[in-house]
């Protein structure tokens, strides 16, 4: 049979729509024979990596010299060596490449050439990641995800780096460390320990406000196509007459907001571990490309220095009715990259890769991400990692030279220093920049009462404050039992309903547990095998909600 026949064939057996759930033949599952229909032949005669073409004799190494076999040693001396450290968060991501087109007239707020005429089209890239677990993980844990995205603008790239959850863990950068550790594998076990993250949400109650977003049906988004993303920090913007503004981003879905529950994801994790990834590319593949609009909460400084809450926290949300919320433009993804590892994994996103107009963020935590990203960047892809091809500005001189490769043209002969007077590359002076600094003071105290407006307010009925309770308190369920007191005092001073809820729920769970815990391992997950093969069937009907 011809291979566009067997192409057609295939094509026909792919379930269409929403969710992609024949994770059969999907897109994603016929990639190589793609490559095949394109390339009938193999597509040249294959080398060594110096170019010498390789003996067919050299491809099988019993009873040979391996020592003299040059493809031998190209692929073992290669293989070992061809993991790089994967990133210390968000280390899990799917790259795709897309453009940014400007809809509405935002030249009032920011100068930035990349928003200055509708209609505008800037090429970007996004990876989009889960938040803590490490590379290779399910991507279906109630764990927040993320989309980075690289816009190529002709006054530099501009990152955001966003997350799916509007408010962020703390607001001291000395905690990022004890986070990371705390909410990670046990030194000891090496395994999730959840004694250890209470632990440190009763001692450092910022990260109780986007726990309860998590716990919420926004901490479980139905892939990453369906999800809002947010960079949460409040930045400056500047117009050309030097006025100041302050915004927040939002990346709003236009696929519609959907979550999974916990028994869902449970279920699709035993199928499919990595559906966030496959149900990106499918989509893309299929050329339904995944959009999302970018508006933008703004408010003018004197605006922001007469609000009763700090407008730089990011671990609160603005108050309703402080701001005005403008729309900017559609992000839009379009092509599947090439190559995962050249593209996604090489890609470096800092949130400090800024344009004139948008000056950025003046809080502490944003001042310590200038520093962290950059470390971390020379840590896991080496001190030219700008020169990588997907981390390159459309136009690029500077005085940089040499280190760990890549250089690219090293900047061939121009000359190496600065100033000079032989015709190197000469600053411009930027007008529009403000001379005034924003100086932000930051505070340590913990604020409940935003915590208590989410729970009340912005969740919508008690069904849904009922499902925070029980992921709540699924979470507390091995949690040594002096922190599950202070954690539910905690949930009470935020809010009683919550703190009754969560205790009744804690208590009915932990029974179920104890009394789990004595069964051996394959007798215990039995009733969850019925549950997930139950949901299944959900996956593979049109989408119904199950309650197990
Ligand atoms: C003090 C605060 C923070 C520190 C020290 C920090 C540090 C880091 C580090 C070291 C990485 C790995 C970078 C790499 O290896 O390329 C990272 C990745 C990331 N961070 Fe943060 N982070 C902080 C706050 C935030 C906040 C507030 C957000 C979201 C609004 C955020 C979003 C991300 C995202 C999306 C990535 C993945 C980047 C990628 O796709 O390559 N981070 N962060």
């Amino acid at each position: 049979m011809r291979a566009g026949a067997v192409c057609r064939i295939i094509s026909g057996l792919l379930t269409k729509g929403e969710g992609y759930r024949n994770v059969t033949i999907d897109f994603a599952s016929r990639q190589v024979r793609e490559f095949k229909a394109k390339h009938p032949l193999p597509i040249g005669v294959l080398t060594t990596t110096t170019g010498k073409s390789v003996d067919v004799r050299n491809t099988v190494s019993e009873n040979s010299d391996v020592f003299v076999n040059d493809y031998f040693l190209d692929n073992q001396f290669h293989v070992d060596s061809e993991r790089i450290p994967e990133r210390v968060v968000h280390a899990q991501g799917s790259g795709a490449f897309g453009y940014f087109i400007v809809t509405h007239d935002v030249s009032q707020y920011t100068s930035a050439d990349v928003f200055n005429r509708i209609g505008k089209k800037t090429p970007v890239f996004g990876r989009f990641s889960t938040a803590v677990s490490n590379k290779g993980t399910p991507e279906l844990a109630r764990d927040s995800k993320a989309l980075s995205v690289k816009m190529y603008t002709n006054e530099g790239n501009l990152d955001f780096l966003c997350s799916s959850l509007p408010v962020y863990d703390y607001r001291d950068p000395n905690d990022f460390t004890h986070i990371v550790h705390a909410g990670r594998q046990n030194p000891k076990t090496n395994l999730f320990d959840l004694t250890t993250l209470w632990d440190f949400i009763t001692l450092k109650p910022t990260i109780l406000f986007p726990s309860l977003w998590r716990f919420s049906d926004y901490g479980l988004p139905y892939g990453y196509r369906k999800m809002d993303i947010f960079p949460i920090h409040a930045y400056e913007l500047n117009n050309k007459q030097g006025e100041r503004y302050l915004a927040k981003f939002n990346l709003r879905t236009e696929q519609g907001l959907d979550n999974l529950t916990t028994a869902e994801a449970q279920a699709l994790s035993s199928q499919d571990p990595y559906y966030f990834t496959r149900d990106l590319y499918n989509a893309i593949a299929n050329k339904n490309y995944p959009s999302w609009r970018l508006d933008m909460d703004i408010m003018t400084l004197e605006q922001a220095s007469k609000v009763d809450y700090n407008p730089f926290d990011v671990n609160r949300l603005w108050k309703r009715g402080t701001y005005k919320t403008v729309v900017v433009g559609r992000y839009v993804f379009d092509r599947n990259p090439d190559n995962s590892f050249r593209d996604t994994e090489q890609s470096a996103f800092n949130p400090a890769h800024l344009v004139p107009g948008i000056p950025g963020p003046a809080d502490l935590m944003f001042k310590s991400r200038r520093l962290s990203y950059r470390h971390a960047h020379e840590n896991r892809l080496g001190s030219n990692s700008e020169n990588i091809r997907i981390n390159l500005p459309v136009y690029r001189k500077t005085y940089t030279r040499d280190g760990s490769p890549p250089v690219k043209d090293n900047m061939n002969d121009v000359p190496n220093y600065y100033p000079n007077s032989f015709s190197g590359p000469v600053p411009t002076v930027d007008n529009r920049h403000p001379s005034e600094k924003l100086i932000v003071l930051d505070k340590t105290s913990v604020d409940l009462e935003p915590m208590a407006d989410f729970y009340n307010h912005i969740i919508e009925n008690d069904a849904h404050r009922q499902r925070i309770a029980d992921n709540a308190a699924a979470s507390l369920v091995t949690v040594d039992e002096k922190i599950v007191d202070r954690a539910l005092k905690l949930l009470d001073l935020v809010d009683t309903d919550l703190g009754k809820r969560v205790t009744q729920s804690y208590n009915e769970q932990k029974k179920r547990a104890d009394a789990a815990a004595k069964l051996d391992a394959r007798t215990r997950v039995q009733p969850i095998a019925q549950c997930i093969s139950a949901v299944q069937e959900g996956f593979l009907t049109p989408p119904k909600r199950k309650n197990c």
